[in-house]
């Protein structure tokens, strides 16, 4: 089992006087399915670019299995807000492209990205252009990019924000299942309260300045999905809705004395 682990990171920009980061401390293991949740501006992408190996703390170190990690490597793959797909390419070309880089011989290609759309519901687009896909499409085309990869962490940042919500709703039953099919782990920031709670294993709540944990949650919506219940019914259920509730009006409070400080 792998464990993507982030001790004691901090960062304080050059032109800022005051860190970004302070004193973050995170486990990924293999498997899991982690969300952080915070307010605009606490500082989610700077950690997940940490993270990816993008952007370098000044403090603290991200280890992969006790290693130290200095840089972006094959075993994480980032899916961006933005689709980032590039337009002159159609669907499973996106797909392949990273494999094609890698000269990885054709035939094996083809059966990757056949398997892959298949796993996204895009078996059907795979001659399309990207202007031609809607944006759920074009966001499974993003997650495809990262699955096809052997990347044991995907690291998806607000991946969905731009959705309407029942496509929304339906991302993340997807993000769901390539959770219960595929043995990686999987670390997705979110402004989203709802999907925060019913996407994650361990919530991570952020406040700002500095950006810092406050607060970690382990939570069981995620596995009744796993053990069969409906999406609608696990929202619905009291349990969810007085956890939503609570989270709303903390995190509203957090905005609200940021406002004041
Ligand atoms: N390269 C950089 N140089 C200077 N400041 C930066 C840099 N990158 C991020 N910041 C600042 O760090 C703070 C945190 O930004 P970040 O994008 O990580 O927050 P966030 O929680 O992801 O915000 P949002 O939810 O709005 O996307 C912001 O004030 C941002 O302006």
């Amino acid at each position: 089992m792998s464990v993507l682990t982030a001790e004691n990171i901090g960062i304080t920009f050059s032109q800022r006087s005051h860190p970004i980061l302070e004193n973050i401390n995170l486990n990924l293991t293999s498997g899991s399915i982690t969300v952080i949740l915070g307010e605009s501006g606490c500082g989610k992408t700077t950690l997940l670019n940490i993270l990816a190996g993008f952007q370098k703390p000044t403090n603290g170190v991200i280890k992969l299995n006790n290693v130290p990690l200095h840089g972006p490597d094959e075993t994480r793959a980032v899916v961006f807000q933005e689709h980032a797909l590039f337009p002159w390419l159609n669907v499973e070309e996106n797909i392949a492209f990273s494999l094609e880089i890698k000269k990885v011989p054709k035939a094996l290609i083809a059966s990757q990205v056949e398997r892959i759309l298949k796993i996204v519901g895009l078996s059907h687009a795979a001659q399309l252009n990207i202007w031609e896909l809607s944006g759920g499409m074009k966001q499974r085309v993003g997650i495809a990019r990262a699955l096809i990869s052997t990347a044991e962490f995907i690291l998806l940042d607000e991946p969905f924000a731009a959705l309407d919500a029942f496509t929304r709703e339906n991302m993340q039953k997807l993000v769901l299942d390539l959770w219960i099919e595929e043995n990686r782990s999987f670390f997705l920031i979110t402004h989203d309260i709802e999907e925060a709670l019913l996407l994650s294993e361990q919530l991570i709540i952020m406040q700002a300045n500095p950006g810092r944990i406050s607060q970690r949650l382990e939570l069981n919506f995620s596995k009744r999905y796993r053990n069969g219940e409906n999406i609608r019914s696990i929202k619905s259920d009291p349990e969810f809705i007085e956890l939503r509730e609570k989270l709303f009006a903390q995190l509203s409070h957090n905005i609200e004395e940021g406002y004041n400080a």
